[in-house]
């Protein structure tokens, strides 16, 4: 894509340094997504707030994984994933992927059936994205994962956490 060019000098000429780009997300509110896979390269799981809708034809949607996260291999060689998108009371889960906790330890701690991709649908998630992954960009530390939407999985009672200022917050409501 060609970007159209202006003559202005930039008044912006201090960097953005990164303890105050993370305080400045800290204000983003996020929903808490945890992203497993599984196929011939193995099984793993993640948490990720990094996820976002692209397009809805064809459903489309994006998650920013970190190269030098353990499951970034697993993830990419596969070639699939699905994105669980947590309930209020899955704040223990999140923890348990977001930080240095081995595979088998991440996925004995809750439920888990099959999506049609093979991926793991994690039990009382409020919503899962079975995903096939279209097409990714490097930027910086991250790989930007764009994932073709294959299969929906909805609950019934539908709730929320979400991740603002540094901790978890449920939010209760109905859809
Ligand atoms: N997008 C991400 O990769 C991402 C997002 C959230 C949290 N995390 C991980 O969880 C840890 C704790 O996060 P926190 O919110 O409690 O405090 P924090 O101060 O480390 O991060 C504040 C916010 O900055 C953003 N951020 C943090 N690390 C990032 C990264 N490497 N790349 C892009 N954006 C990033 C996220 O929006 C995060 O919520 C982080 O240090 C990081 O390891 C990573
Ligand atoms: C609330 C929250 C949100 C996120 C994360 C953490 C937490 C606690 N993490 C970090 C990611 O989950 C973490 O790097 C891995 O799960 C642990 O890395 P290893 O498996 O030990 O390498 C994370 N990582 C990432 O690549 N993209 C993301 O969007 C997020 N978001």
């Amino acid at each position: 894509m060609q970007l159209a060019q202006c003559e202005t000098t930039s008044q912006f000429s201090a960097p953005v340094i990164r303890e105050d780009y993370r305080d400045a997300m800290a204000r983003l509110a996020a929903a808490v997504n945890i992203i497993t896979t599984d196929g011939p390269c193995g099984r793993a799981g993640f948490t990720a707030t990094a996820v976002c809708s692209v397009t809805d034809e064809p459903p489309t949607l994006l998650v920013c994984l970190n190269r030098s996260a353990s499951a970034h291999p697993i993830v990419t060689a596969n070639g699939q994933l699905c994105v669980n998108t947590l309930a209020g009371a899955q704040r223990d889960l999140s923890n348990l992927f977001g930080g240095k906790t081995p595979m088998a330890e991440r996925f004995a701690a809750a439920q888990w059936s099959t999506g049609v991709t093979g991926s793991p649908l994690l039990d009382g998630a409020t919503v899962s994205f079975d995903c096939r992954i279209s097409h990714s960009a490097s930027v910086g530390t991250h790989d930007i994962l764009y994932c073709e939407v294959l299969a929906v999985y909805r609950r019934d009672s539908a709730d929320a956490l979400v991740y603002f200022g540094r901790n978890y917050h449920g939010l209760p409501g109905a859809v």
